[in-house]
Formats: structure tokens, sequence, C-alpha cells
């Protein structure tokens, strides 16, 4: 019961912004018309009941003209009833898909907010698999919710016309057994309300396992098509290591765990088949049978049995809806925790940037770069570095080196604003503009020109720019072609990619350019020849570089080494007075 309320109020935080959003109007709209449909259904389904009294007397008595009429008037029924089937699905699907366009939106608006994305993996899995939240949780709950809403609805309403109909023809044939009228009022109510009820009971007792079983097939499907998945996109590694074997049988037994939890379902399935079954057939004539008597002793006519085990039907029809519905409720719960949970964890992402304790970004200084009592840790707070006080000043080209693991790559991390966890202060001038380029450049999938010019948007550079860049780093035969399509991070070695990235740094001309490592695919001359081109392209720009080559030295005017320090690495200037000084 407690778990229903927490749903129920991660729903409604779920579902508010949409009918609170710019299109509020058109969401009520389309929802107070799926509500009236489904309510207008169960009033038709009460008049079919109604008629199914006069036809069957019609039938009874033979009397044509009353049957004549009353096929008339199925007819009329029946064309209203279709059209609302109709439009209650077509409406039902429209709200879906504005309700999932705006969800979209506003997830991808917030999760590829900054460093939003980034910073949620940081802060742990609580949000892992964004992909699947967006793409596939979206479309259950907004389909789940409206589904299970309405359907609730519906057969509260259905149930509750139908009882009083009950109860009305429990009067009209009263319980009539060897001979003698029993006065039990509403005896078809208590009838269809125990039949159901038993139903209901056995079938969740036998069909309960099933919502763990489906859980765990859907766990067991994600898995094996993840490794199916890592094993596309490691092709080369797999095939140069003759790990071919290794995968298979790694990919079977994945595929092991779902063929053995489907063979618990199909047993499963099998029992509640037969009991569901048993229990549908049986439901056929159960009405019958509590009324044959009263009929038999004609105390009731043909329409009124006609009617009564139709009435029977429909509050069984509506209990079952619970029934049915507990499995799709399990599932839909597990959707709105996960969505919850993406919403949290963006919050989460979220408030980093506003927390005092952490590392401020500020825009300060006109001579460079400026680091005050920076300390940056991991995000479960192990000490990783120090750096006391340090000036990236503009006129000068650093080389940053030390032991793997030091803590380089995320310096630069804190100083482009995607990590905040340590405290103190980091100050770039204002307006400045910086570029990451890390060892493996990142190129989105499609035309060339545009995976170059990355992040600008399409026709930001001349082509002619663009070209000029590509043969600048040594690939021309690559600038003859680029509107080509491709998968560029597959298709080029990691030196060509990074050949690309330095043409990408040349495009976009940042103020301050840092290199992570980003020439080390390249062989020495090459890598000397990349330096030489970027300042002689860029004379406006700072390079601060990562790298553990030692000919990077020559190309840079000023070398910072990072050395352990206690708990901490911390930065120091083997050239001049120490860059830094550690606090700890
Ligand atoms: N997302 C993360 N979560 C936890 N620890 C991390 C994360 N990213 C980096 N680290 C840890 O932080 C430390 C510093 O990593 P970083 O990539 O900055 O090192 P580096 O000095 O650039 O190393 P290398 O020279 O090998 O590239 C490493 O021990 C790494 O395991």
């Amino acid at each position: 019961m407690k778990k229903i309320g927490i749903t129920l109020a991660a729903v409604g935080r779920i579902a508010a912004p949409y009918f609170r959003s710019d299109d509020k109007l058109m969401a009520w709209g389309l929802l107070s018309a799926v509500i009236a449909i489904e309510l207008a259904v169960v009033g038709l389904l009460v008049l079919f009941n109604r008629w199914n009294n006069t036809f069957y007397n019609a039938l009874q008595e033979r009397n044509l003209d009353v049957f004549t009429y009353q096929i008339g008037y199925f007819c009329v029924l029946a064309a209203i009833y279709i059209a609302l089937k109709v439009y209650q699905l077509y409406l039902n699907q429209w709200l879906q898909i504005r309700w999932r366009r705006f969800m979209i939106e506003r997830y991808l608006g917030e999760w590829l907010h900054q460093a939003r994305h980034y910073q949620m993996q940081l802060l742990g899995d609580a949000a892992d698999n964004p992909d699947q939240r967006i793409a596939e949780d979206t479309q259950l709950f907004v389909e789940r919710t409206l589904a299970l809403g309405v359907g609730l609805l519906g057969s509260v309403v259905s149930l509750a016309s139908f009882v009083v109909i009950l109860w009305g023809l429990s009067e009209a044939a009263p319980l009539h057994l060897f001979g003698q009228d029993y006065d039990i009022p509403g005896y078809l109510v208590w009838g269809a309300l125990v039949y159901a009820i038993l139903g209901t009971l056995l079938t969740h007792l036998i069909g309960r396992p099933l919502v763990d079983l489906n859980f765990k097939q859907q766990r067991f499907e994600a898995d094996f098509r993840f490794n199916l998945v890592r094993a596309r996109e490691n092709a080369e590694q797999i095939a140069l290591l003759h790990g071919e074997p290794a995968e298979r049988e790694r990919l079977g037994e994945r595929f092991r765990h779902v063929v053995s939890n489907w063979l618990q379902i199909m047993s499963r399935t099998k029992k509640l088949t037969a009991f569901t079954a048993s229990y549908s057939q049986a439901a056929i004539i159960f009405p019958y049978i509590l009324v044959a008597p009263a009929y038999f002793a004609q105390k009731v006519q043909l329409g009124g049995m006609m009617q009564t085990a139709s009435a029977f039907g429909s509050v069984q029809e509506a209990l079952s809806f619970f029934v049915t519905a507990y499995r799709t409720l399990a599932e839909w719960q597990a959707v709105v925790a996960r969505l919850a949970g993406f919403e949290t964890a963006i919050d989460q992402a979220a408030g980093l940037s506003a927390r005092p304790d952490l590392i401020q970004l500020g825009s300060g200084g006109r001579d460079g770069i400026a680091l005050h009592g920076l300390t940056i840790d991991l995000p479960d707070h192990k000490p990783l570095l120090a750096v006391d006080r340090l000036q990236l000043r503009s006129a000068d080209s650093t080389l940053i080196t030390g032991p793997s693991g030091a803590g380089k790559s995320t310096l630069f991390r804190s100083i482009a604003g995607i990590w905040p966890f340590g405290a103190g202060k980091i100050e770039v001038p204002a307006g400045a503009t910086m570029m990451m380029l890390p060892q493996r450049p990142y190129f989105p999938v499609g035309a060339l020109d545009i995976a170059v010019s990355y992040p600008a948007a399409a026709g930001t550079f001349p082509p002619d720019q663009i070209a000029a860049a590509i043969s600048a780093v040594g690939l021309p035969a690559l600038a003859e072609r680029p509107t080509e399509h491709g998968h560029w991070n597959r298709m080029l070695s990691l030196g060509e990619q990074q050949r690309l990235g330095i043409a990408r740094a040349l495009l976009h001309r940042p103020d301050f350019l840092f290199l992570d490592e980003a020439t080390a695919s390249l062989d020495e001359p090459s890598e000397a020849a990349m330096y030489q081109l970027l300042q002689e392209r860029l004379p406006g720009t700072t390079l601060i570089s990562i790298g553990h080559r030692s000919t990077l030295t020559a190309m840079h005017s000023r070398k910072i080494v990072m050395e352990r320090d206690g708990d901490r690495f911390a930065l120091r200037d083997p050239v001049g007075e120490p860059a830094f000084t550690n606090s700890n």
C-alpha cells in the first residue's frame, strides 16, 4: 500500500509538467475526451445489457415487430459503439505521442544541459542507461499510465453500474430452489462478486510468480543484447585476440539464462492458462445456473435471464481488469521508479554547480587561467590533486607531465568546468573560449565536414576553410571528399583521428587549447609538425598540453610536473620557482 502511495506520488511528479506545459490545453482536452469516451462506452454497455432483455423476450414471444425494431436499435447502438472505440484509441494515441514528445524534449534538454549527462555518470549508477529511460521508459510510462488510469476508471464505473443492474434483476428473478423462493437481496450480485473475487484470488496466486519471472526475462534479454552490442563494438580487438570462442561461450552463457527463465515462464503460464480458460468457460454458464431455477419456475422471462448473463459477464470483466492489471502494474511501478530515479539524478547533477563546497568556476583575470587553493577529489571524496596557486598565462604554452593516474586529465576536466569534485577556485578570462582535444576525439556519425566542425552547426565554416584545415593536418585525400558520410571513429586510424582533431581546433580557433595526449598516436616528427602548425595558424591560442614524451618539452615554453605529495598529487615547476605550494 505504501509502495502504491510512493508510486502515485512519483507519477504525479513525472506527469505534472506536461499538464502544466504550453501544450496544456491539448493535454487536458485530449485527456478529458478519452475519459468521456470511456464513460460513454460504459453507458452504451448498459444500454446493450437492457437490449438483451427486450430482444430475447421478443424472441420468446415470437413478436416480429419488436424483434425488427430491436435489430435496428442494436445497429444504432453498435454504430455509436464502433465510433467511440475508434476515437477512443485514436485520441489516446494522439495524447500519448504529444505527451511523450514533451517528456523527451524535457529530458533531452535537462540531460544534455552543459555537462550534466557526464556528471550524472560520475555521481554513480542511480541513473544507469539513460538511453533506456529516455527512449523506452517514456513510452511505457505514457502508455501504461493512460491504460491503467482510464481502464481503472472505466472498470469502477462499469462495476458500479452492473452491480446496480444485477441488484434489480435479483429482485425481478428471486432465487427459486426446490419449489421455494428465497429472499436474499441482491443474490445475483453476491454470486457474481464471489465468483469473480475467487477467480481473481486464484489467478493472482497461480500467476504471481510470473511478475518476477517476466522481470527477470527482461533483464536477461537486456543483458544478452548488451553483450552482443559490446562484441560488435569491440569487433577489432576480439578478432585480433582471437577471442571469438570466448565471446561465443560468454554470449551462450547469457542466452542460457534467457532460455532457463523462459522455461519457467512457460510452465507457469501453462498452469495459469489452464485455470483462466476453465474459469472463463465456467463463467459463461454460471449465471444461467443461478437464474435457471427461477426461469423454469416461470418467475423470469428469457430476456431477464439473458440480461443477467450479460450483466454478470460485465461485472466479471470489470473485476478481471484488476487481475490482468496487476502484471502491468508491477511493470509500470518499475518504469515509474526508473523515471523518478532519472529525474532525481538530473536534479542532483543540476545541484552540483550551485554547491559552494565544490570547485567554483568564475570569470576573472586577464592574464590567463588562474587556479586558487584548488583541491581535486574523486567522486567518492578520495583526494587526488592539490594546486595551491597556479597561473596558466596566455603568453606561455605549458606542458603538464606526471605519472599515470596522477590526475592530469582530471585537472583539465576541472578547468573545463565538468569535474566539480573538490574545492577552490578556477578563474578564466571573461569571454575566453576553450577547447579540449582528447586522445580519442569524438566525431558524430555523418558527413565529414560536419564531423570536423563539431560542435559548431553545419554551415558555420565555409567549405574551402574546412578542406584547407583537413589538408593542413596531412589528410589531403580526405579533404577532397568533405561531404562523405561515415563512422569516422571507426573508419580512421587513431593517428588520423588525432589529425582531424587538430583540424577541428584550427577551425574553431579557441583562446585556450588543451591537448590531452592529443597527438600521442603520431610519430614524433608528425607530432612536432602538428604543434608547429598550431603555433603558426593559431598565434592567439594558448596551448596547454598533457603528454609523456620528452620531445614535447621543446614545443612548450613552460613545463609543470605532477608529483606525489602525501595523499594527493601536486604540481611542481622544475625549472623555476614552485608553480604551487601544497596546502596539505
Ligand atoms: N569517473 C571516475 N570515477 C572514479 N575515478 C576516476 C574517474 N575518472 C578518473 N578517475 C580516477 O582518477 C585518477 C586520475 O585520472 P586521470 O585520468 O586524471 O589520470 P591521468 O593523470 O590523466 O592519467 P594518464 O596519464 O594515465 O592518462 C585515476 O586514478 C582514475 O582512476
